[in-house]
């Protein structure tokens, strides 16, 4: 399974420390960056995962910034995405049963590395349930499309 990866100088180590982890376990991880500690513009590289994902490069995004709000922020602004900061066990699961999430964010100066591990095996083990949660995430595309017409 490919995971398109990318953060902000804030959450780089976090960043360096779960794609070792995925790749590890056997993921096929593409790293957009940020490749230092150096400070830059979470914007620059969060948009770039999150376009992977929505192209179908990437079955999934994990994306950081040190709260992780900002990577939200980004990440959802590209059509299709269903970017979710999850900083505690529920959020990881709930994330995929009921949202179908395809990009996890993390905030690196929110999660320490041995918590971070323990919710990335919950988002990627996690199934989206279906049912009445599609006509949800269904409803929730059509809104890009009124965007587009308003
Ligand atoms: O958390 C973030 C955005 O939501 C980013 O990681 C920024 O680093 C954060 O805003 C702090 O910025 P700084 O330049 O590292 O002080």
């Amino acid at each position: 399974m490919k995971i398109a990866m990318a953060s902000d100088h804030a959450a780089y180590q976090l960043k360096e420390h779960i794609k070792i982890y995925l790749q590890k376990k056997g993921y096929d991880v593409v790293d957009f960056g940020t490749h230092s500690e150096e400070s830059m513009d979470y914007p620059d590289t969060i948009k770039l995962a999150a376009r992977a994902v929505a192209r179908k490069d990437a079955e999934y995004g994990i994306v950081l910034c040190g709260s992780g709000i900002g990577a939200s922020i980004v990440a959802n602004k590209i059509r299709g995405i269903r970017a979710a900061l999850c900083l505690d066990a529920y959020s990881a699961e709930y994330s995929r049963r009921h949202n179908d999430a395809n990009v996890m964010v993390l905030g690196g100066r929110r999660t320490p590395p041995d918590e971070a591990e323990k919710l990335v095996d919950i988002w990627l083990s996690t199934a989206f349930e279906g049912g009445r949660h599609v006509r949800r995430v269904e409803k929730i595309h059509q809104i890009e499309d009124e965007e587009c017409h308003d």
